[in-house]
C-alpha cells in the first residue's frame, strides 16, 4: 500500500504541528532516505548539464517503476516523467522542482516560454514552478531561490494506476545565504485519472521560528483573447502598477475575468476553485486546499512576441505563514479538465 501520494491522504490544515512521515512498502514503490542529487556545497547548487546524464541513471535504477521513468531532458538536467493507463502524462524537472508539461489525453496544457532556459542555472520560464520562500516583491530574489535549487527525488510509487513522484528541497548554503534557516520543502506530484495534483508540505526543521511566502506559478497554455477565469467575483484585489510597480486596491466585479491588456492582479482570500477555460477550448477546474490566494498574470506588450500564447493562473499564498520548529505547512492543487 503506498500512502504518499494518495489524494486526501496527509494534513490539509494550514498548520500541523507534526510532520508525519510518508511510509510507503510494497513491491511497486521505492523510496530512499538521504539520497542526495549532488553534495549542496556547491554556491550554485544547480544541476549541471554535463553532469546531469549519469545522475539520471543512477535516479532512473532508483527509481524508475511501471509509469514513471526517469531522463536527461533538455540542457541534459534530469527529469522525471509520470504517465497512466488514461493517457495523462507529465514532466517534472529537478532542476527547480518545476511540472514542465502536463498532457491530457495528448493535448499539452501548460506552457513553456520561449526564451526558457535549461541551464541549470536559470529558472525554468514556464510550467509550474515555485515561489518560495518569497512570493515577491521582498527582501530576498523575485519569487525566491527553490526555482533554481537543484530538488532530490525521495519517493516514487504507483498504485491503481496513480503515478506519483515525491521531490525534497533542504536549506543548502546557498540558501542559507539568502534565507538564514533550516527547512525541508516536500512536493508530491501525481497524475490521477486525467487530473494533475499537487501536494506541498514545508517544515521549520529549524531551533528558531520562520515565516514565508510562497506560490505555484502556473502558465497555462492559452489564446488569450479567449481566456476567461471565473469564481473571483466580489473579492479584493490589487493591480501591480507596471511602472511603479505599486499595488492599487480594487475589487472584483466581473464572473468572467478576461485579459485583454496588460494584467498583473493578486486576488486576497480566494475560493478554493477557480474555473480557467483557456481560449483553446479548454477548461480546466484548479482546486486546492491552503493556497489562500490568487494571481493573474499575463504581460501582454512587455512580452510583445509571446504573451498570446500563455496565461499565468498562479495559487498563492502571500500573508506570511510562521512557522514554529517542528511545525508544518501544507498546500494542495488538484488541476482537472472539465468537459463541457
Ligand atoms: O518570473 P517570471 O516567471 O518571469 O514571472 C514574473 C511575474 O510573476 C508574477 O507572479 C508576478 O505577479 C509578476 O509581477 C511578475 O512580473
Amino acid at each position: 500500500m503506498a500512502l504518499l501520494c494518495k489524494p486526501g491522504f496527509g494534513a490539509t490544515t494550514t498548520l500541523n504541528k507534526e510532520f508525519v512521515p510518508r511510509v510507503c512498502v510494497g513491491s511497486r514503490h521505492q523510496s530512499v532516505v538521504g539520497f542526495r542529487l549532488r553534495p549542496f556545497s556547491n554556491a550554485r547548487l544547480c544541476v549541471r548539464a554535463t553532469q546531469s546524464t549519469s545522475v539520471s541513471t543512477g535516479i532512473s535504477g532508483q527509481f524508475a517503476i511501471a509509469g514513471i521513468n526517469v531522463d536527461a531532458g533538455e540542457g541534459g538536467l534530469p527529469v522525471v516523467k509520470l504517465h497512466n493507463k488514461q493517457k495523462s502524462e507529465c514532466q517534472i524537472y529537478l532542476h527547480g522542482g518545476v511540472i514542465t508539461s502536463w498532457k491530457s489525453k495528448g493535448k499539452e496544457l501548460l506552457h513553456v516560454r520561449p526564451d526558457a532556459v535549461f541551464d541549470g542555472v536559470k529558472p525554468i520560464s514556464g510550467g509550474v514552478p515555485h515561489c518560495f520562500p518569497q512570493f515577491g516583491p521582498g527582501a530576498i530574489q523575485q519569487h525566491g531561490f527553490a526555482r533554481n535549487c537543484s530538488w532530490e527525488v525521495v519517493a516514487t510509487s504507483n498504485e491503481d494506476d496513480t503515478p506519483c513522484v515525491t521531490l525534497r528541497l533542504v536549506d543548502n548554503e546557498y540558501s542559507r545565504a539568502m534565507w538564514n534557516f533550516k527547512f525541508v520543502v516536500k512536493y508530491s506530484v501525481w497524475l490521477q485519472g486525467d487530473n494533475l495534483c499537487t501536494e506541498m508540505i514545508v517544515k521549520n526543521v529549524d531551533e528558531k521560528p520562520f515565516s514565508f511566502t510562497t506560490a505555484l506559478h502556473t502558465y497555462f497554455k492559452a489564446d488569450i483573447k479567449g481566456v476567461t477565469v471565473t469564481g473571483l467575483n466580489g473579492l479584493k484585489c490589487f493591480d501591480k502598477d507596471p511602472v511603479t510597480k505599486e499595488p492599487v486596491q480594487s475589487s472584483e466585479d466581473r464572473d468572467e475575468v478576461t485579459f485583454p491588456e496588460f494584467v498583473d492582479r493578486i486576488y486576497k482570500d480566494a475560493p478554493s476553485r477557480v474555473v480557467l477555460r483557456n481560449g483553446l477550448g479548454d477548461t480546466l477546474s484548479l482546486e486546492n486546499e491552503g493556497w489562500s490566494d490568487a494571481v493573474l498574470w499575463n504581460p501582454y506588450m512587455t512580452m510583445k512576441l509571446y504573451y498570446k500564447d500563455f496565461v499565468c493562473v498562479e495559487n498563492a499564498k502571500l500573508d506570511p505563514v510562521t512557522l514554529q520548529p517542528r511545525d508544518s505547512w501544507t498546500a494542495k492543487l488538484t488541476i482537472s479538465p472539465l468537459s463541457e
